[in-house]
């Protein structure tokens, strides 16, 4: 696979995605590996892929990735890439269909660019998708949850009640916040941390959409700082977000 060197950042979030993808994918069906030397083997070749080709291609851009140490020189940087090469590691492990590969450019510490890929699924989303147009994900009446599959999430469990919503419980950041922007589910809230890279694309790519998107707190989502812990987040359809705020934050 190849890209033109003129290429622009949305196209080369695209073309990083994808190609991750397609690495991920033949180390699955190809390599003999199962289980977490599966996983460890997807994400180091996928991460160095993506790297080779960020250094030919912008040489100058800073890098924050989950698969690479943080020497923090980033921090003087208005642009960085932010990267999961592989999103939902333990789901490619189990050769399940929920991972994702995430590509994501920060500006000024804003998600202003984004790609995930879901390679199982063959689906490349971006942050140039057609906005959202209201669709409703249910009957309107229930409302649907994403929700990890594998960790307790408390504010969910208080929505389900406030809400009398129906979990929809799946593996990967980038699973979960696609499947609200492709209207499968309403809201897809998280607590109990995650890191930049598995909320940077998702993020840019559902706020492009039209989506909410917030801590759980209504406080904005900041990126390529110093701690690059994230405490919790949401997004959720615009019509849905102030009577969720107002659940997620009742004392
Ligand atoms: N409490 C927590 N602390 C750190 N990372 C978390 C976390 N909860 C979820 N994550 C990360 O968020 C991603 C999605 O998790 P989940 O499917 O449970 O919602 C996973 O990324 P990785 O697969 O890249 O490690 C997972 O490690
Ligand atoms: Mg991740």
């Amino acid at each position: 696979m190849t890209i033109n060197a003129d290429c622009s950042d949305l196209q080369l979030a695209r073309f990083l995605a994808q190609g991750a993808g397609g690495i991920l994918l033949d180390i699955a069906a190809n390599s003999g590996l199962s289980g977490k030397i599966l996983g460890k083997a997807g994400d180091k070749q996928a991460n160095d892929w993506i790297l080779s080709i960020l250094h030919q291609h912008r040489p100058q851009d800073a890098i924050l990735s989950e698969e690479s140490s943080d020497d923090k020189s980033r921090l003087g940087h208005s642009r960085c890439w932010i990267i999961d090469p592989l999103d939902g590691t333990r789901e490619y492990s189990e050769g399940r269909d929920d991972w994702a590969v995430h590509i994501a450019l920060s500006i000024d510490n804003q998600p202003n660019i984004g790609a995930v890929s879901l390679p199982a699924r063959d689906q490349l989303f971006d942050s140039q998708i057609n906005p959202y147009r209201g669709q409703v994900a249910t009957d309107a009446k229930t409302v649907k949850l994403a929700v990890s599959r594998t960790r307790n999430v408390p504010c969910a469990d208080k929505l389900q009640t406030a809400l009398n919503a129906e979990m929809l419980p799946m593996g990967s950041a980038g699973v979960k916040a696609m499947a609200v922007v492709q209207g499968m589910a309403d809201c897809y809230v998280h607590e109990g941390g995650q890191y930049e890279w598995d909320n940077c694309a998702p993020i840019a790519i559902a706020a492009a959409a039209g989506l909410h998107c917030s801590r759980i707190d209504g406080s904005a989502l900041i990126y390529n700082q110093d701690n690059v812990f994230i405490p919790d987040l949401l997004i959720c359809r615009p019509e849905l977000s102030v009577e969720i705020l107002l659940i997620l934050n009742d004392k």
